[in-house]
């Protein structure tokens, strides 16, 4: 297999209550195997662990178990492991005083890039016209977005985007999902947490859902799906005239094959699972 990253009973808690005498586990023997090149997302509603798992990996928190990246195990890395894993979390490493332009020169000089790869970029992201803006100045989405160009001039091979579409704008969401996918094609591996599932189907190659510092599933989004699918399957009709017509497939798949093949359906909708109902009904609550 060709993993980058391996995590092996992960476990992580945390002293709390008066006298920090009890013992609170967030993460419980998590394992994963992350493949390289791969978009590999943490799925999971607030508090379900993720940012742990993502300090975890980065080895800024203490835990139990073992995190290798290329077989070798991260504890004996020390600051080398920034060379391989790049954090991006909005704010991070960014100075409030300078402009968007400046504060990435730093990074790309840093890394034997100049003006013309940090101007590239900001087109990408449709940040072109803000580079002369001092970052204090800019938005949430105008500052996700810088993060995540801080980040991937680091040259890591992994990138760790914390919710890098939080509180954004959808048309914002959707410039940020467009540059995930542009640095997965440079052959990064990148690790998201998101608690939207939309954005988690529609970019992850593989990812698990998390609960309560717990696995609840995990895999690619159609296998997961492919997994709680469950027939008969109810497949609502929309006609030209308005009106619904409802089948069970495959029990009625003739009389869909005619409808379609006879009169004009304009939408069909089934009740297939999606990642929200498939975890609706594994950890017995909402995603948010
Ligand atoms: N330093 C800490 N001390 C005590 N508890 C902590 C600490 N850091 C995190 N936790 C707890 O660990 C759990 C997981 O937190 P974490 O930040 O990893 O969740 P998350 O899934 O990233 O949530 P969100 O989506 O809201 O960012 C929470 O219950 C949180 O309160």
């Amino acid at each position: 297999m060709n993993d980058i990253i391996k995590c092996v009973n992960i476990s992580v808690y945390f002293n709390t209550g008066i006298l920090r005498k009890q013992t609170n586990y967030v993460l419980k023997k998590i394992n994963l195997n992350i493949q390289r090149g791969n978009i590999f997302g943490i799925i999971g509603p607030s508090g379900a662990g993720k940012t742990t798992l993502l300090n975890v990996l980065t080895n800024q928190i203490s835990y139990e178990g073992n995190v290798y990246i290329d077989g070798n195990d991260t504890v004996n890395k020390g600051a080398d492991l920034f060379k391989e894993l790049s954090l991006c979390s909005v704010n991070s490493g960014l100075y409030e005083e300078l402009t968007v332009m400046d504060n990435l020169l730093l990074y790309a000089n840093t890394f034997g890039k100049g003006k013309k790869e940090v101007s590239e970029l900001l087109l990408t992201t449709n940040l072109h016209e803000c580079e002369q803006k001092t970052f204090s100045k800019l938005s949430t989405g105008m500052r996700q977005r810088v993060s995540l160009i801080r980040c991937f001039l680091n040259d890591a091979p992994v990138l760790l985007l914390d919710e890098p579409t939080s509180n954004v704008d959808p048309y914002t969401g959707s410039i940020i999902r467009d540059f995930i996918v542009k640095i997965k094609e440079k052959g990064k591996t990148i690790i998201l947490t998101t608690h939207n599932m939309f954005e988690a189907e529609q970019l992850c190659d593989q990812l698990v859902l998390l609960n309560e510092g717990v696995i609840l599933e995990q895999g690619s989004p159609n296998l997961i799906k492919e997994k709680y699918f469950q027939q008969p399957l109810l497949i609502t009709c929309t006609m030209e005239n308005g009106s619904l017509i409802d089948l069970e497939y495959p029990k009625e798949k003739v009389q869909l094959s005619n409808l379609i093949k006879d009169q004009i359906v304009l939408s069909i909708h089934s009740n297939e699972p999606t990642l929200e109902s498939i975890f609706v009904n594994l950890a017995g609550r909402k995603m948010s």
